[in-house]
């Protein structure tokens, strides 16, 4: 078997970052697969793979799974100085905070930077103790939301990337025949392409990790997912399209994956295509090919298998014919059916068709075989068994958790779903620590608890508010933005730029993607938003929603 480089990380995001640059470096030259710690079994590596961690603090949780003669190396990561412009023009002997989402992370950020830029002081944010006085500006690798309230300067560096000692290692270990200068400007143009926002590695991926889990494998105790997975058995024995719809994290790609594994595409490969963030033209080359056909799109490349296209919102309304005529032939030629579409989304399959985002023929198509994955809110119950299950995973059933911690737990509404539970797990698991009280859980977690965020906004000034948003004359557009996001959070749906433009729209509010960030930056520094990276998205917060209350009785 040809030897392959192995990444391993917990959450997925990071993995997709660190993949995006190495795919970016070593393109065509090693065959790259990430993996995520939960994704991890006995035999997901073969004992000729070079394992590549993302983090030191996930060693030994993952060396049960690799064989004796497995080499690995941990990724020594660093900040993108593309990301730093902003940083580097400051004079000298600014006091700067640092905000990261662990303190073992902040201390490495705090490092680099006093490596990169020794010229300023730097100071680690740490919860719990007081932060130092005249504080002049806030520095953090992506984790805006967890800046504590009150520092009007907040400069986001982005996340941290893979050291060129790293990439130099790989390439030794690889043989590879490229001098390390050409690596130096490689790793320089990757620094670049990774704070371009369309870099997109492989349009497509191409799942086999999952290849054994099957519909029985999902944790639940809930009646509504234990429906939807005896209905998704049903359907999963024909060659009938699905649609599968539900919150972000809620686990619709592993419903999707387990459905292929038990139908009879189980025997080809599982494809999954995202639509989200993409230009419509990019879109409609990678799936159905370039005009001038030099590219065929992966609907011409697959010969059989299962294609899941997932936010299937955010393919134009003018492509959706073309998957049309796909769903539509496949469903005439029954015999002869090779693929089988799975398409998802965030939103509900009618309230797309309602706000005329999909087409009535596909959704005549595709709306006969819906599956809905509930919310974890919707079955908190689920979370015991979860945090179980996942603690079995990491071979840490010592771990435990105080009663106030699942108390915390219960409370927490989770936007991000069974994905979040799992990040939280795989978090507490990395501390040095069996007994998880509420303070060890990770900031992120914290500083998003619904809890406190009301209890810190009982003396919300609204006139204030109005006032700092007047300033910047978007005032009623904010309310209205506002309330698109009050309303995806009632629904348990977050949206995309592109989403929100259209209802904006629909209000008679043209705005530019310029003018829409501006505004979300606005709120999100007044506490009204709550502004996250990727696909966890944008929502509103505790504090949004008091005062919309407020501004609706005024
Ligand atoms: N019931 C469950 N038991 C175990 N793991 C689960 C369960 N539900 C979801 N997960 C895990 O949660 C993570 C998120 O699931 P998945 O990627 O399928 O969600 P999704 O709904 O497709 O998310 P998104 O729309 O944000 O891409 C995956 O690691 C998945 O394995």
């Amino acid at each position: 078997m040809k030897r392959r480089l192995i990444v391993i990380g917990i959450q997925e995001e990071n993995l997709l970052y660190l993949n995006k640059q190495l795919e970016y470096i070593f393109d065509g030259m090693i065959t790259i697969k990430s993996i995520t710690l939960k994704e991890l079994n006995f035999g997901s590596i073969s004992s000729n793979d070079i394992v590549l961690l993302s983090a030191v603090a996930i060693q030994e949780l993952v060396r049960p799974f690799l064989p004796d003669s497995c080499v690995f190396i941990v990724a020594k990561r660093t900040e993108n100085v593309v990301n730093m412009k902003e940083l580097l023009y400051l004079e000298s002997g600014k006091r700067i905070l640092v905000v990261n989402d662990n303190y073992n992370d902040t201390m490495q950020t705090v490092d680099s930077l006093r490596e990169i830029l020794p010229s300023h002081i730097y100071y680690p944010y740490v919860a719990q103790k007081p932060t130092p006085k005249k504080i002049d500006f806030v520095v953090t690798p992506g984790e805006t939301n967890l800046i504590p309230k009150g520092f009007p300067h907040i400069i986001d560096i982005g996340p941290r990337v893979i050291s060129i000692e790293t990439l130099i290692k790989i390439k030794q270990h690889f043989l590879l025949e490229i001098k390390d200068s050409t690596l130096m400007q490689l790793y320089i143009k990757t620094l670049v392409y990774l704070t371009e926002k369309k870099s997109s590695v492989s349009p497509v991926s191409v799942i086999d990790q999952n290849q054994h889990r099957t519909l029985n494998q999902i944790i639940t105790k809930s009646s509504l997912l234990k429906s939807t997975i005896e209905i998704a058995y049903k359907i999963s024995l024909t060659s009938n399209a699905i649609h599968i719809e539900g919150g972000i994290g809620t686990g619709k790609q592993m419903l999707a994956e387990m459905i292929h594994n038990e139908s009879s595409f189980s025997t080809q490969p599982f494809y999954a295509y995202n639509c989200l963030d993409k230009e419509p033209g990019s879109i409609e080359e990678e799936l159905f090919g370039s005009k001038d056909q030099k590219k065929k799109g992966i609907i011409n490349s697959i010969t059989g298998g299962t294609l899941y296209v997932k936010n299937i919102d955010q393919l134009p309304y003018s492509l959706q014919g073309n998957l049309f005529s796909l769903i539509e032939m496949n469903t005439l030629n029954r015999k002869t059916n090779k693929i089988r579409i799975i398409t998802s989304s965030l939103e509900s399959l009618t309230d797309l068709l309602k706000n005329e985002i999909i087409r009535i023929d596909i959704y005549s198509y595709i709306s006969s075989y819906v599956l809905k994955m509930p919310s974890l809110s919707e079955r908190k119950d689920d979370i015991a068994h979860l945090v179980e299950a996942f603690k079995n995973h990491f071979n840490r059933k010592d771990l435990a958790f105080s009663n106030t911690a699942m108390e915390a737990f219960y409370n927490y509404q989770w936007p991000g779903n069974v994905r979040e539970l799992y990040n939280v797990i795989s978090y507490c698991v990395c501390l040095n620590n069996t007994y998880i009280k509420p303070e060890s859980l990770p900031l992120f977690f914290r500083g998003n608890q619904e809890k406190t965020d009301t209890a810190t906004d009982k003396d919300l000034d609204i006139k204030k508010i109005i006032s700092e948003i007047e300033t910047h004359g978007f005032l009623s557009e904010s309310i209205s933005l506002l309330r698109i996001y009050k309303n995806g959070k009632d629904k348990n749906e977050s949206y995309g730029r592109r989403r929100i433009k259209e209802f904006l729209l629909n209000e008679r509010y043209i705005l530019t993607d310029q003018q829409l960030r501006l505004r979300i930056e606005v709120l999100n520094k007044l506490g009204l938003l709550i502004v996250r990276k990727g696909r966890a998205g944008t929502t509103i917060s505790a504090k949004g929603e008091h005062f919309l209350n407020l501004y609706s009785e005024l």
